[in-house]
């Protein structure tokens, strides 16, 4: 008997193992799900490539193309559905909010960056432990609790608004802005959180070590950063090279993170500590959050803010200071004006109430434009969501593309246009105005913090300086919300560098600002 297979038996066999190959290569933790629209994609990868480094921008794209505002990809292993527009984001993530509550775990993130401090509260699936976390983060961040942080403000925005008076040398100097703003948040957030702040100037070291690793970490988060939570074949050690730098991150911030908390109970013991989030956590005998909860909520405090808030600002500012930002920048003085037209009323009452509209609005098209995290925090839903003709079952995850749904025409009037009118009229300013903080049951527990910290910086800016374009047009910023990233598949926006030019309004006034900020803060 011949032991030598015929051709056909060969090629039969090959077929059936390519055939399974194939649907091995194509299959998916979740089934694909019925009557919703797919985009095909190819083996392995599914829709990766297509996607390249502009996850925000081609899946709106494919919602214009086909006309599907929602539909379902393959990104290596995994199912998500895309939401794309402010409806189809409304119907999903406010709608159906209790059943969109959870959060998907990633590989190179939950498995590799986060095996020492735990996971921040914003990557934490939903469970008993998640719901105690935000419950005390929400409390420490209430509207009547941020009240009481503005002096935090009123010294972070002098000290930031001072260094730049200084730096810009009687308006001859642009500066790249990035770093005030950096400062501004980081040390803000350490302060709510451990009641000490980085001393120093802009370059201090251990300032740019912190701004520096939690960008590295954050973009370890990203949905469009790393291949390997979608394709496990690239997690084999051999192959992994985001592994060995995912490590050596977690290393690097475990060191700050050990020494803040560490500097916090030193000070609790010998009674010289401030009031702040984690001291009255460790101070309260009725508190039932255990060490690892604890370590999560700091983590979740020095991280949330960092890139959310500078590239606010720093966006902000950019597109105020370029020619077609003047206008803007003119109205809003001439509106703030008019609301406190005595010498420092602005500068001091921005700490205790909101009372200028347009800075609200120009707060939140600022937000909107910029939309710093373009595809949000994924979500995973724990009960079955109907849509259309079909259900979707418990247990998908949902990417919502922000950036798209904050450009959706049929929403917003102009949406590409940079207009905080819009904001000032009953139609777009009703109801949720954007979905730079994402929205329903885990949206963003710091945003009354954040909009706080907009709201008095930029008016403060405002009638501290006239912003005017740098002098040389090659350090003109890019001025399109994704175009503006210097790294495309960032999870946060990070701005690419650019100067902007200074022009102080009245030296002598604000100097009499500055030296009554610090003398109300000088206690901090
Ligand atoms: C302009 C500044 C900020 C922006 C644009 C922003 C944006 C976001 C977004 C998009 C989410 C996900 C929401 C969702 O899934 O629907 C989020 C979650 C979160 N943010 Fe912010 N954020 C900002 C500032 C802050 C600050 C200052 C803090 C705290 C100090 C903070 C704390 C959190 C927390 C704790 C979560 C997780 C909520 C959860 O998963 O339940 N954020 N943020």
């Amino acid at each position: 008997m011949s032991a030598t297979l015929s051709p056909t038996t060969v090629s039969f066999l090959l077929l059936t193992l390519g055939y399974f190959l194939i649907r091995y290569l194509n299959s998916t933790d979740q089934p694909k799900i019925k009557d919703l629209p797919e985009v095909p994609g190819v083996p392995l990868f599914g829709n990766l490539l297509q996607l390249g480094q502009d996850h925000a921008r081609i899946t709106a794209q494919w919602a214009k193309k086909y006309g599907w505002p929602v539909f379902q990809t393959r990104l290596g292993n995994r199912r998500i559905i895309w939401a794309n527009t402010f409806e189809s984001v409304k119907h999903f993530w406010i709608t159906n909010q209790s059943a969109l509550i959870s959060r998907p775990t990633l590989y190179t993130f939950h498995s590799v960056v986060s095996s020492s401090q735990g996971f921040t509260i914003g990557t934490s699936p939903w469970d008993e432990s998640c719901k105690r976390r935000r419950k005390v983060a929400a409390t420490a961040l209430n509207r009547p609790a941020v009240q009481s942080y503005m002096p935090f403000i009123d010294l972070e925005s002098c000290v930031a608004i001072k260094d730049m008076y200084q730096d810009s040398k009687d308006g001859t100097v642009d500066l790249d802005p990035r770093k005030y703003f950096h400062r501004f948040a980081l040390n803000t957030s350490l302060t709510l959180n451990y009641g000490i702040r980085i001393d120093g100037g802009i370059d201090q070291e251990l300032l740019r070590e912190v701004v520096h690793v939690e960008r590295v970490v954050s973009n370890f988060r990203s949905t469009s950063n790393n291949w390997q939570d979608y394709i496990p074949l690239l997690r084999l050690p051999l192959v992994s090279r985001q592994n060995k730098a995912a490590a050596e991150y977690r290393q690097r911030r475990d060191k700050y993170l050990t020494t803040f908390l560490d500097m916090l109970k030193e000070r609790i013991a010998n009674g010289t500590d401030r009031p702040c989030i984690t001291g009255n956590i460790i101070k309260d005998p009725e508190e039932t959050l255990n060490e690892a909860e604890l370590k999560s909520i700091c983590l979740t405090m020095v991280s949330a803010g960092i890139d959310t808030v500078p590239g606010n600002m720093i966006m902000g500012l950019g597109y105020l200071a370029s020619p077609q930002g003047q206008h803007i920048q003119q109205k809003a003085y001439e509106e703030i004006m008019k609301v406190y037209p005595t010498d420092g009323e602005a500068w001091e009452k921005c700490l205790v109430e909101e009372k200028v509209p347009y800075i609200t609005a120009l707060t939140k098209e600022i937000l909107r434009f910029f939309t710093v995290i373009p595809v949000c925090l994924p979500r995973t839903s724990i009960k079955d969501i109907k849509y259309d003709n079909t259900v979707i079952p418990a247990g998908t995850v949902f990417y919502m593309n922000a950036w798209a749904a904050d450009y959706d025409d049929s929403h917003f009037k102009d949406p590409a246009q940079f207009i905080p009118e819009r904001y000032l009229h009953d139609q777009e300013g009703s109801g949720t105005p954007h979905y730079a903080f994402g929205a329903g049951s885990r949206m963003c527990v710091g945003s009354h913090l954040a909009n706080r910290e907009i709201y008095t910086a930029f008016l403060r800016m405002i009638v501290a300086f006239h912003f005017v374009p740098a002098a040389d047009a090659a350090d003109w910023p890019v001025l399109d919300a994704l175009g503006c990233n210097s790294i495309p598949t960032a999870l946060t926006t990070e701005p690419k560098p650019f100067k902007v030019g200074f022009r102080i309004r009245d030296k002598d006034a604000l100097d009499r600002w500055i030296r009554a900020s610090e003398d109300r803060t000088k206690d901090l």
